[in-house]
């Protein structure tokens, strides 16, 4: 199994994508603010609305708002990853509602896997996935 690339090197902080579906950013907010320490250390790149939230919530992240999903900040993120501009994608995905933007939401999930991204989609995984990440740096 291939290691997984964090960042550059591991004085670079991690790249980091958040992104949630409305009726999650509430779960995405609160699950931030329980990591901000660790967070703090990151670049964070978010959708807009996403973004604009999470920033509210934490103003001392260091927090680059993409556009909003439905508007390209899905097919945004998708292309960092394409490019080996991220770490991990955070993604907490609704799965009661329908979305106008479901060909995108796919899309961004997909490249996650094609491009073996460590990726979560609830608060359970993301503290997962986080820890894991910074436990590889620590080694
Ligand atoms: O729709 C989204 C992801 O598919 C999220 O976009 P916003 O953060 O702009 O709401």
């Amino acid at each position: 199994m291939e290691q997984i690339l964090l960042s550059n090197s591991s004085d670079s902080p991690l790249r980091l994508a958040l992104v949630a579906h409305d009726a999650k950013k509430g779960d995405l907010v609160d699950w931030v603010r329980l990591h901000v320490s660790l967070l703090e250390g990151a670049n964070l790149f978010a959708t807009g609305t996403t973004g604009t939230k999470v920033q509210e919530a934490s103003p001392l992240l260091k927090l680059t708002c993409l556009k909003s999903g439905p508007l390209g900040g899905d097919q945004q993120l998708g292309a960092m990853i394409c490019e080996g501009k991220l770490d991990a994608l955070f993604f907490f995905i609704d799965p009661m509602s329908p979305m106008p933007h479901d060909v995108d939401v796919k899309a961004l999930s997909r490249l996650a896997i094609v491009y073996d991204l460590p990726s979560a989609h609830s608060p359970s995984t993301a503290d997962f996935v986080l820890k894991g990440l910074y436990s590889q740096l620590d080694c």
